[in-house]
């Protein structure tokens, strides 16, 4: 039976054994390498990492064989690997991109397929489009237009010739990458202030990398749920305040400075101030900003989604800066930061990359550039934001998630093309923006956007406010306009 495989806002998703199954797979796999193939850039090889999941091996054995198959080699990474360092494989070994199966912070029945094209960030949906069509073709039993090269030789192309398990990390991309990221990151500072930072990993593909960096700078470290568990320990690895308990209780009961969290495949973070504070991605966005431009001298845009903090948006004013507003998906922000040479990319679900980096998000990489603040200012991450906030103002922002059945998913979108209120909350409605959704900005600089999610079935109701008040307010009306009550 065929299967309708899309990629939604990053990647291909579905639950294992119904949807994600080994011929699926396979299938996917089959359409990345003739797309590949068609640009002529199959001998440069295509990097496979994986999360922590439920058969994760497997599946990529089963990607690297079909890949192998049509003459591509692989650089298959061992041992469950973060996204963003399967990213980053990419331009270390020169490969023309990567396959990376994981469903990031989906519930443990999912997996998924995410195609990472070579300059190192999510695929634009020119891309995706191209292999969803070869996926089409190939479920059709139409044969794609495979380039004839040379069959790789071994089942795994070039890392096989090597396959004892013994030298798989020779070819871990881990060694590179935190030689890469000790260049951005200033850990000998780190080091000096004599920190102590508690670290969950959420059982994901992240286990190792924060506690080794950090430990190896000097970092008094305390990590837990660092083992695999395809279940997850019953939660979601997903760093959001409310999954954070047991980090806020650990970091105040252990007297710790920081508490980092990262995702099933640590590309989002989460990031807990050391008075048990969760520090928000629209929190922990301007205050980063704030700090390359200030602390490192940077100059440059920043680049958004129409779902992230404006905050942004004053600090780049104040430093005659631009700003790239864009649909959700890191794949439009890496665009911009790759083409208009941002210097930072943020969204309030948790990803960041900055300059020097690879335009693909990174938890580590957030995790990291928070213990270089706390250590250079000396202060903790709350301190720092009443400074961020005496000097641009205090801007309030929440995100509701709606689980709507299809009928009323529908019902609202219809509802959705001609909402123009001329007024929210008392406040003029000043500007429309529908890139993603519908955003309407108030008067007064307030805004509200709703939108269905892409990787999730839900509606997003979005507010940013000037105060708690008319947060309430806006989102109060929102509901009753949309009958979401
Ligand atoms: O709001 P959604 O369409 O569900 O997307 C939420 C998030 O999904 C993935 O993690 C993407 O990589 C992000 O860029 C996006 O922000």
């Amino acid at each position: 039976m065929s299967h309708k495989i899309s990629f939604g806002t990053d990647g291909w998703r579905g639950i294992i054994a119904k949807d994600f199954t080994f011929d699926n797979v396979r299938l996917v796999a089959r359409a990345v390498a003739a797309y590949i193939n068609e640009l002529g850039l199959g001998k440069r090889g295509l990097v496979v990492g994986r999360d922590n999941r439920f058969l994760a091996e497997e599946f990529a054995e089963a990607v690297a064989e079909e890949l192998t198959g049509q003459g591509i080699p692989v650089f298959l990474c061992c041992g469950a690997t973060p996204t963003p360092v399967t990213a980053y494989a990419i331009k270390l070994y020169q490969a023309a991109g990567a396959v990376m199966l994981t469903a990031s912070h989906n519930p443990p029945p999912y997996n998924g397929f995410k195609f990472i094209p070579e300059y190192a960030g999510p695929a634009l949906p020119h891309i995706t489009k191209k292999i969803e069509e070869n996926i089409a073709k190939l479920q059709a039993g139409e044969p794609c237009d495979f380039y004839q090269l040379e069959p790789a030789e071994g089942r795994y192309g070039r890392l096989v010739e090597q396959p004892k398990k013994e030298s798989c990390t020779e070819h871990h991309p881990f060694g590179a990458y935190i030689e890469h990221i000790s260049s951005i990151i200033n850990l000998e500072e780190i080091g000096k202030v004599g920190l102590k930072v508690v670290i969950d990993p959420m059982y994901g593909a992240g286990i190792g990398y924060l506690e080794h960096i950090l430990g190896e700078a000097g970092v008094q470290i305390e990590v837990f749920h660092n083992t695999r568990d395809p279940l997850f320990g019953g939660t979601l690895p997903e760093p959001t305040g409310q999954s954070l308990e047991e980090l806020r209780q650990r970091v105040k009961s252990g007297g710790a400075q920081l508490g980092l969290a990262l995702d099933g495949d640590a590309d989002r973070f989460g990031i807990i101030d050391s008075n048990g504070e969760y520090i928000t991605p629209n929190q922990f966005l301007p205050l980063l900003y704030y700090h390359l431009l200030t602390v490192k001298g940077w100059r440059g845009p920043v680049a958004r989604t129409v779902a992230t903090t404006h905050l942004l948006d004053r600090m780049a004013a104040k430093y005659g800066q631009q700003v790239f507003e864009s649909a959700v998906g890191f794949k439009y922000i890496g665009q911009n930061m790759l083409e208009k040479g941002c210097i930072l990319g943020g969204e309030e679900s948790g990803g960041l990359s900055i300059k020097g980096h690879i335009p693909e998000k990174d938890g580590i990489l957030a995790g990291l550039l928070a213990a270089e603040m706390v250590a250079h200012h000396g202060k903790s991450l709350s301190q720092l934001l009443q400074q961020v906030y005496a000097e641009f103002g205090q801007l309030y922002s929440e995100r509701l998630d709606i689980h709507t059945t299809p009928e009323q998913k529908e019902a609202i979108l219809k509802q959705l093309k001609d909402f123009a209120p001329s007024k929210l909350a008392g406040q003029p409605v000043r500007d429309k923006i529908t890139m993603d959704g519908t955003k309407l900005i108030l008067a007064d600089g307030a805004w509200v956007l709703i939108r269905p999610s892409g990787t999730e079935p839900l509606f997003r109701i979005y507010v940013e406010a000037n105060s708690r008040e008319q947060k309430a307010e806006l989102q109060q009306e929102i509901k009753e306009i949309l009958q979401l009550n």
